[in-house]
């Protein structure tokens, strides 16, 4: 409960609609018992008039019409403000927990996986809808009507509104009480499990080539298999609790009014009370367990949404990889960078970096090389501070990089990462994502540096070329050109190169080598790379070795 009811100054600034809705909602549900009661008050009247006794039959029959009416206006409204207000809720959810997720990114990958990511941002927020819809607001409906329904009968059946105020909360509060104690278990199980089977399913089809390669199709399956049967022996077991507590408010709705029929016809021998009003108050009465109906429906929903809301919160949570701080420094003009004495390690118990030193000078490119994990894409995420330096600082045109704002530094630093993916659109869109308003000449220049124009010009739909997902539509090698591009468009004057010529062939790949300088722009570069470098093409090589760097000759 406490993970939900952190969530409430979410519901409090849909406040205005939630309370029109729940108003609405009052009107439909006293607006259908008494429906139910004029109906059964008027029906009986009838009946007894052709019996000799003398009714009124006009005033009932516009109360009918009048009520029916009310009613069907009431619901429409209700459904479409109740939903209005829920689906903009979740907008509001979504949009905090994005802009929450932004600097928590890289997230730690051994803990967090993208499938589990999608899921805390789409289902298991959609899950929280349950709160209002289906909880809060026939809740608060119920307390209302029922309060009411209560006084109607203790004013015109002493001793009924006590009966009634028994049954009708007891199935309106107390039995959902117990029913989302027993779904609670099942709710987690069923979340958990659609994780799993979201994450076995993006698995299954990013890896799907290489799982076909391989001959593991059957083992993907069984994932799949596993979570699903999972998930549907969890949907059951929440199934079943919604039938049980469906079943037991309609013998606590039975009890009820046989209950009130007792008292009722004591009265009505009694002489205190006509045949017609008690008709119309058992039926009033019995109308008005339909809410009761709703909220044991979702009380097996409510176990799921709780659990989803401790997900979601527990995202959010997640203490970001560096922070700002308070009072940002202005980063100076200038491009160069400077390691000092820097120590870093992903484990405490193995150092990746031990005393590291570089100076690169504005406009100086220089090579790291290195055996594979010696740590030289690590380097590169320290300058932009993807992550914190356990000792030592990193400096960019002489400003320690952990007093600078990141949005200011990221705009003076870009990095072309291993990585780094084509996104969903146009070529020109992802372009664009390097300078956003970069014109079409500076968008070919930088195709041209990457090596890619050719390519581009020979599409029908040139810049204007749709990729696909993930740049489906593109070789590796022209994938990585493209994202390269992007990086050289950029206004950032130093450049982070990791491996940016993987996935080219070695012509191509000697060709941009050499051409680097022209591409780069006499920008600051700090090239990662295994590929062969030939002389004049960096100011300095130096090679990575057991944490510390050494100018190297090749
Ligand atoms: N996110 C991470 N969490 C934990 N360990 C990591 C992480 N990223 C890298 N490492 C470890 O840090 C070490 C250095 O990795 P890094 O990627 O910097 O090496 P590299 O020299 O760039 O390798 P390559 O040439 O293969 O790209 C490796 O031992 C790697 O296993």
């Amino acid at each position: 409960m406490k993970a939900l009811l952190s969530f409430a100054p979410f519901f409090v600034r849909r406040g205005g609609a939630f309370l029109m809705a729940l108003g609405l909602a009052v009107v439909t549900l006293a607006a259908g018992a008494g429906l139910l009661g004029v109906s059964g008050w008027f029906l009986t009247g009838a009946a007894l008039t052709s019996a000799g006794v003398a009714f009124n039959l006009f005033g009932p029959s516009a109360l009918v019409r009048g009520l029916s009416f009310v009613r069907i206006v009431s619901r429409y409204g209700e459904k479409l403000v109740g939903h209005d207000a829920t689906l903009r809720l979740l907008a509001d959810l979504r949009g905090w927990q994005f802009r929450r997720l932004i600097p928590r990114v890289p997230l730690d990958g051994r803990t967090w996986r993208r499938g589990d990511l999608v899921s805390r941002l789409t289902a298991d927020i959609d899950a929280l809808d349950t709160v209002f819809l289906s909880a809060l607001g026939p809740i608060a409906t119920a307390l209302a009507v029922g309060a009411a329904m209560i006084v109607v009968l203790a004013w015109c059946l002493p001793g009924a509104g006590l009966v009634y105020g028994l049954g009708f909360f007891g199935a309106a509060l107390g039995l959902p009480a117990v029913l989302i104690v027993a779904a609670r278990t099942p709710g987690e199980t069923a979340m958990a499990a659609s994780a799993d089977l979201r994450m076995a399913v993006l698995d299954g089809i990013e890896g799907h080539t290489d799982l076909r390669a391989l001959g593991a199709t059957g083992w993907a399956r069984e994932g799949f298999t596993a979570a699903s049967a999972r998930l549907q022996r969890a949907r059951t077991r929440q199934a079943t609790i919604g039938a049980l507590g469906n079943a037991l408010v309609q013998a606590l709705a039975g009890v009820t009014l046989v209950g009130l029929l007792w008292i009722g016809l004591e009265a009505h021998h009694a002489g205190s009370l006509d045949g017609p009003v008690l008709v119309g108050l058992l039926l009033a009465s019995l109308g008005s367990f339909e809410i009761a109906l709703s909220i044991v429906r979702s009380a097996g929903r409510l176990g799921a949404a709780q659990a989803a809301a401790r997900r979601v919160k527990a995202l959010s949570a997640t203490a970001p990889a560096v922070q700002d701080v308070a009072n940002p420094l202005p980063l100076p003009c200038g491009n160069s960078v400077s390691f000092e004495n820097v120590c870093f390690g992903y484990d405490p118990r193995r150092p990746v970096l031990e005393d590291l030193s570089l100076h690169v000078a504005s406009g100086e490119r220089i090579a790291l090389i290195g055996s594979s994990g010696s740590g030289k894409s690590t380097i590169l995420s320290l300058l932009l501070r993807l992550a914190d330096t356990k000792a030592g600082t990193v400096r960019v045109a002489g400003e320690n990089i952990a007093d600078v704002a990141q949005d200011e530094l990221h705009r003076r630093v870009a990095l072309l990462s291993q990585d780094t993916p084509v996104f969903l659109g146009t070529i020109r869109d992802n372009l664009l994502i390097g300078k956003p308003d970069a014109d079409t000449p500076e968008c070919w220049r930088a195709l041209t540096a990457a090596r890619l124009d050719a390519f581009v010009r020979g599409l029908p739909e040139g810049l204007d070329t749709w990729l696909g997902e993930a740049g489906r539509t593109l070789s590796a090698g022209q994938a990585r050109r493209l994202c390269l591009a992007r990086v050289l468009l950029s206004s950032a004057s130093v450049i982070a190169l990791d491996e940016p010529t993987s996935g080219l062939d070695p012509e191509t790949e000697r060709d941009f080598m050499s051409d680097l300088s022209v591409a780069t722009g006499g920008r600051t570069v700090l090239l990662a790379t295994h590929a062969g470098l030939a002389p004049g093409m960096v100011d300095r090589v130096y090679r990575l070795e057991a944490g510390r760097l050494a100018l190297s000759e090749s």
